[in-house]
């Protein structure tokens, strides 16, 4: 569905010239720098994926985003959606796709929102029955009835969102690339956007690119995540195998019924544990009833972990907590 081989793209801003007339003097120079934001990036997307796009800023992600969508054109390398190249046969391909940046709306300022979906829908050549029925979906979905005749300007940034996130479905596009639909919202605003989201790509089938710094986002949206790095790919894989490779600890914390007792050997230290001991964990606290430790799930199997714990005393209960995404991701970068 989406294809990306190998692209490039240099930005060639002129040289900051210092002193006096320095804005004429740069106006006037030759001088040129050029950054490389998008490094040789290549990578596939099938159909009815919802792919996390990920990197700290400046990493590139706006740049692909832009050369996926025909924005701009990559130095080098080549994109094709659906077959078509979006910079060739920009017409055709945007016709199969929604585009939503967080940060900015496509929709008319001073317009109530109703008279942006009308314009949308003409641009787009939506016939009117089928422009009726979408915006009925989508009132019900995201609830935009109570807003259809406000002007933008005076939207919430949640309900903005909403209405933007509808306008880029008006045409029903297969591919939909999202950049920061979260930003600024609060936790019921970011909910709802979630839902719909999952909803369009489980229920709809739509395939799903989206670029966040919410690891939120990532964790309840994608099974697949691709971190860019300073313009090229540092990872391509499941969110799971990410946290896996990592290989941060998981913290356990078991309670025992009655006593219990551990084993000579293993102390309670973040760095002790005897190499020669059958399972490698840290037991980081002990109290009245509980034992808490850390693991790399990594290298041991969470049954094997369990029954070792169960040989210490009666287990009453278990609690597992698997290391925090944003942990994960801070390794990445
Ligand atoms: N039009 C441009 N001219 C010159 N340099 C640019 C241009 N657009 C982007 N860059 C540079 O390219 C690099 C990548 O920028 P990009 O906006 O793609 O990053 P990003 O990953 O989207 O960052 P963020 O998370 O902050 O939005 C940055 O160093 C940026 O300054």
């Amino acid at each position: 569905m989406i294809e990306v081989s190998n692209i490039r793209k240099e930005f060639r801003t002129p040289v900051v010239k210092q002193g006096r007339f320095s804005g004429l003097r740069t106006l006037f120079t030759r001088e040129y720098r050029l950054k490389e934001a998008v490094r040789g990036i290549s990578f596939q997307v099938e159909e009815g994926e919802f792919v996390g796009y990920i990197g700290p800023n400046g990493a590139g992600k706006s740049t692909t985003i832009k050369m996926l969508t025909g924005i701009l054109h990559p130095t080098s390398g080549h994109v094709s959606i659906g077959g078509l190249s979006p910079h060739k046969a920009r017409r055709e391909v945007v016709r199969n796709l929604g585009v939503v940046f967080g940060q900015r709306s496509q929709l008319w300022w001073d317009l109530p929102v109703i008279d942006s979906f009308d314009i949308l829908a003409r641009m787009y050549g939506v016939r009117e029955p089928e422009k009726e029925k979408r915006m009925r979906q989508f009132a019900e979905l995201l609830d935009l009835e109570s807003f259809w005749a406000t002007p933008v300007r005076k939207l919430s940034l949640g309900q903005r969102m909403r209405a933007d996130l509808a306008a880029a479905m008006l045409h029903d596009p297969d591919v939909l690339f999202l950049d920061e639909p979260t930003i600024g919202l609060d936790v019921n605003a970011k909910r709802n956007i979630r839902q719909f989201l999952k909803r369009l790509n489980t229920e709809f089938g739509k395939t799903i690119l989206l670029t966040t710094h919410d690891m939120d986002d990532i964790e309840q949206l994608c099974r697949r995540v691709m971190v860019i790095n300073d313009g090229q790919l540092s990872y391509d894989g499941t969110v799971r195998s990410l946290r896996d490779t990592i290989g941060l600890p998981t913290v356990i914390t078991v309670t025992y019924r009655g006593d219990f007792h551990i084993p000579e050997g293993y102390r309670i230290s973040k760095e002790a544990y005897e190499p020669e001991l059958p399972i490698r964990l840290n037991i980081i606290a002990v109290e009245d009833h509980t034992v808490t430790i850390e693991v790399n799930r990594k290298e041991i199997h969470t049954l094997d972990i369990l029954n070792l714990l169960a040989q210490w005393g009666e287990l009453a209960d278990v609690d597992m907590q698997d290391p925090d995404f944003e942990d994960v991701i801070h390794k990445v970068y």
